[in-house]
C-alpha cells in the first residue's frame, strides 16, 4: 500500500527500517546544476545514523570519478565506490559479459562519460564528444574496427553522428547496438528535456530494430554490481528515485522497497493514478524533507 512520508515520525520511522539506500540522481539529488533545499543535510543525517548509502544513475554523461566532483560540490559525501552510473555498467558489460575483442572499438553518441569508462575498462572508442561540430553530410568511409555503437544522452548531437553509427550498424557484420539507458527526459532548468531514450529512437527507427542491451534502470545490472561488492541485505535497502519506469521499477525488479520523490520526473498526480501500474512502497515531495 503506498505510503506518503508527511510527518517527521513517519520520516524518521523510515530511515530507522533500512540499513542501505540507493540513489537515483538526477529529480532526487539534483536538477541540472541546482541541487534541492536540505539535500546534503538530509544525506549527512543517513551517514551520521550509519546507513549504507549508493548511487545509481542512468546518467552516462560522467565517469564515476566526474560525478564526484559533482556530489563535491553540492556537500554530498561520495565515495566512488558508492557510485554506480549506466557508462560504467554498459563498460563492464562490453568488457566481462560480450567479451569485446581487443582489435575491435565503439562508436559513441553520447558525452564524455561513456568514452571515460570504456577507457577504464581498456576498450578503444571514437565519436561522442570529438563528432560534435561535425556539419557536413558527406559520405561515411567503412570502418571495420567498430564492433559496437554505444548510444547515450548527447547535447551535442548531430546528424553526421547518426550517419556513422548507422552505417557501422548495417555495415559492420555482428556489430552491437547498445544504449546506455531509455529515460526518455530528464529534468533541467525547471522543465523537462530529451533524454537518452530520445537520443536513441532516431537510429531504432532507421533500423527497425531495438538495442541489442540497455543497461541502464530498471534492468538490474547496477543492483547485481552492488549485490556482487557488498552483500547488503535486500530486505533492509530502499532503492529513492523520481521516475517510475526507471527507479521504482528498478526497486520492484529487485525485490526492493521503493520511495518515489516529486522533485523529478512524476507528479503526484501520476503516482497516485489508478492508471499507473508502478506503484512505490512510498512517496514523499522531496528528499530533502528529511532534513525538517
Ligand atoms: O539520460 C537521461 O535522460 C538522464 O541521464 C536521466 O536523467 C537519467 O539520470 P538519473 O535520473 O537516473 O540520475
Ligand atoms: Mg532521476
Amino acid at each position: 500500500m503506498l505510503q506518503y512520508l508527511s510527518t517527521k515520525e513517519d520520516r524518521e520511522a523510515f530511515i530507522d527500517k533500512y540499513d542501505n539506500f540507493l540513489f537515483d540522481c538526477d529529480g532526487v539529488l539534483w536538477e541540472g546544476t541546482n541541487t534541492f533545499d536540505g539535500v546534503a543535510e538530509s544525506m549527512t543525517l543517513l551517514r551520521e545514523k550509519g546507513k549504507r548509502v549508493f548511487f545509481v544513475t542512468n546518467n552516462s554523461t560522467k565517469s564515476r570519478s566526474s560525478f564526484l566532483k559533482k556530489f563535491e560540490g553540492f556537500g554530498i559525501k561520495a565515495e566512488l565506490e558508492e557510485v554506480f552510473s549506466s557508462a560504467f555498467a554498459t563498460a563492464a558489460y562490453l568488457k566481462h559479459v560480450l567479451q569485446f575483442p581487443e582489435d575491435k572499438k565503439v562508436y559513441i553518441i553520447g558525452m564524455d562519460g561513456i568514452k571515460d569508462e570504456l577507457a577504464a575498462e581498456g576498450i578503444r572508442s571514437c565519436g561522442g564528444e570529438e563528432d560534435a561540430g561535425l556539419t557536413d553530410n558527406d559520405s561515411v568511409p567503412d570502418d571495420k574496427e567498430v564492433g559496437a555503437v554505444v548510444i547515450g544522452l548527447d547535447t551535442k548531437v548531430n546528424y553526421k553522428k547518426y550517419s556513422k553509427a548507422f552505417a557501422y550498424l548495417t555495415r559492420n557484420p555482428g556489430c552491437y547496438f547498445i544504449v546506455t539507458n531509455e529515460d526518455t527526459t530528464f529534468p533541467q532548468h525547471g522543465s523537462f528535456y530529451p533524454g537518452a531514450g530520445a537520443i536513441a529512437a532516431p537510429i531504432i527507427a532507421a533500423l527497425g530494430r531495438h538495442p541489442d542491451a540497455v543497461l541502464g534502470k530498471p534492468a538490474q545490472n547496477m543492483l547485481e554490481a552492488i549485490y556482487a561488492e557488498s552483500h547488503i541485505d535486500p530486505k533492509k535497502t530502499c532503492m529513492i528515485g523520481d521516475r517510475l519506469d526507471t527507479d521504482i521499477e528498478f526497486g520492484m525488479n529487485g525485490g526492493i522497497d521503493t520511495l518515489c520523490v516529486l522533485t523529478g520526473i512524476t507528479t503526484k498526480e501520476q503516482l497516485l493514478s489508478p492508471d499507473n501500474r508502478i506503484r512505490s512502497t512510498y512517496y514523499m515531495d522531496s528528499f530533502g524533507d528529511f532534513s525538517k
